[in-house]
């Protein structure tokens, strides 16, 4: 359970918001970029989004990718919840992929709810891209990986 010291612990994390903006990438698309620097283990932003079943996500799924939006903005949760950052989320949803990240995701309960934080791992210097792992798991359909760093597994699931 979370009682109310962790609950201050999260808001004076969020107090120390970092200033951050998604611009073009490298990588794919938009993508996130430190626009100061970040010392390591530190918060750096929620992965905001709308609390959903899985079973509505993969709904969602199929109608995004009718509708053309490519991969959608659908974070996983656990088994049973998705985070969908489609309609109504935070820049996070811009955070693009690495195979050598220099940030991680953490989901952290608060008041029975389950939030995504994303934390770096390591300094992150002015103008660098956030990046974390996205974990995909295994398939046979390939997605190419354009992280570029020199352990890129090639793909991403
Ligand atoms: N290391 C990587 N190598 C190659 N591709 C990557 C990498 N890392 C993220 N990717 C792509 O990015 C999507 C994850 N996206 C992160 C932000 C994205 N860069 C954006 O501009 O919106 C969110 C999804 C929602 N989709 C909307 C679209 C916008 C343009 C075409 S589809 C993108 C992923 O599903 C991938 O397709």
């Amino acid at each position: 359970a979370v009682d109310g010291a962790d609950l201050i612990k999260v808001a004076q994390l969020k107090a120390r918001k970092k200033r951050l903006r998604f611009q073009r990438s490298k990588i794919h698309d938009w993508g996130l970029v430190a626009l100061e620097p970040i010392e390591a283990e530190d918060f750096v932003i929620e992965y905001v989004g709308e609390l959903i079943r899985r079973r509505i996500s993969d709904i969602r799924e199929h109608q995004y990718e009718k509708m053309g939006i490519g991969s959608s903005y659908l974070f996983r949760l656990d088994d049973d919840y998705v985070v969908d950052a489609t309609k109504r989320g935070g820049i996070a949803r811009f955070i693009n992929h690495s195979c050598e990240p220099n940030c991680y995701t953490k989901i952290i309960t608060v008041d029975g709810q389950k939030k995504i934080f994303i934390y770096s791992k390591r300094q992150i210097r002015a103008g660098e891209e956030i990046t974390y792992n996205y974990k995909f798991p295994l398939e046979e359909q390939k997605i190419p990986c354009n992280c570029g760093s020199k352990r890129c597994r090639g793909s991403m699931n």
